[in-house]
């Protein structure tokens, strides 16, 4: 399982291992938070099987469907020798984990190999901290506590003070974990794939209740904003648009990504954002006759709807017609 905090790499992680020789042919199962899908253009074309869950946190609604999109797997068992789950960046991991062992079907089919947890060197210490609300979890915690190997990435981001600290702060949450140091994921994958990492007893250990708690509470003040808007996109306009809000508000916007259609480009624009930090680049070609259309995902606090829609839609070269 890939899990950690919105933005720290597990998409980057995902692509590696889809690319990289290791004779494993793997299954995905990517479960995203935000209105408007983004992630499905985002992991590279493979030729593995890849599964969306996208209508709720696989940490709680959409379990269910998690079960499913398993036991259909386990069917066709042959086309694939591991499974990987890659959770959305607000997840608790611990039910996903919890699946392996409460049902029955699965137990008995499949192995949690391991947590895999994906940190964002520049930005994780700002998700610790942060206050939530009684009974609430923090998810960037918990996701370190479950961790069996945490990918301490974007290491170019900090230097080596603060990488200290950071390590400091990763092993007074988890003194176990191998932490292993990165840039763009760039790790042994030996060190992350059929690893028999996670332990159910040493859980247990920690978490006498991991396998009879099922209930948690998400944080409800981040929620999403999805923009799916036809047309193109004047491009000093828009850099302009989403640098001053980046700049101004990227404290509360935690991770913004999208797909665009600037007008005199043949190619898809994909931009992401992690708070302040934007980078873009293109993508793939717009096929002939296919609508140019933009996609994009804020998720964090405080949005506000309405001026994130009329502020985009004025980037536009055409008034904007809604998808
Ligand atoms: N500077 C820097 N940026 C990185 C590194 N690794 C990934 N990124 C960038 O960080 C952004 C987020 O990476 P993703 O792999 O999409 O992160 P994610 O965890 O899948 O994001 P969500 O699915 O939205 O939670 C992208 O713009 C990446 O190019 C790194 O080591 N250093």
């Amino acid at each position: 399982m890939l899990t950690g905090f919105l933005g720290s790499g597990k998409t980057t992680l995902l692509n590696r291992i889809l690319t990289e020789q290791h004779g494993l042919r793997i299954a995905v199962i990517e479960n995203e938070f935000g209105e408007v899908g983004i992630d499905d253009a985002l992991v590279l074309d493979a030729e593995e099987e890849i599964f969306e869950m996208n209508n709720g946190c696989i940490c709680c609604t959409v379990r269910g469907d998690l079960i499913r999109i398993l036991s259909a797997l386990m069917r066709r068992r042959e086309r694939f020798d591991r499974i990987i789950i890659e959770t959305t960046g607000l997840a608790d991991p611990a039910p996903v984990a919890q699946t392996f062992f409460m049902d029955d079907e699965i137990a008995s089919q499949l192995r949690l190999d391991a947590i895999v947890t994906l940190v964002d060197a520049a930005h994780v210490q700002t998700h610790l901290d942060e206050a939530k609300p009684e009974g609430v979890e923090n998810e960037a915690v918990e996701q370190l506590a479950f961790a069996d190997k945490v990918v301490l990435n974007k290491t170019d981001l900090v230097d080596d003070q603060q990488l200290a600290q950071v390590v400091t702060r990763i092993r007074g949450i988890n003194a176990l974990a191998e932490i292993l140091p990165a840039q763009q994921a760039d790790v042994d994958l030996a060190k992350v794939l059929d690893v028999h990492a996670f332990d159910l007893d040493r859980v247990l250990e920690s978490d006498p209740q991991f396998l009879t708690d099922t209930e948690h509470q998400h944080d409800t003040t981040v929620t999403s904003v999805g923009i799916d808007l036809a047309g193109e996109l004047d491009e000093d306009r828009l850099n302009a648009w989403l640098g001053t809000l980046l700049r101004t508000q990227g404290a509360d916007i935690f991770r913004s990504k999208g797909i665009l259609a600037l007008a005199g480009s043949d190619r898809q624009y994909v931009f992401q954002g992690v708070h302040m930090l934007l980078e873009g680049e293109n993508g793939r070609q717009w096929q002939a006759g296919e609508e140019r259309r933009n996609r994009l995902v804020f998720i964090g606090r405080n949005l506000d709807r309405q001026r994130l829609n009329t502020g985009f839609a004025a980037c536009l070269t055409t008034a904007g017609v809604p998808a």
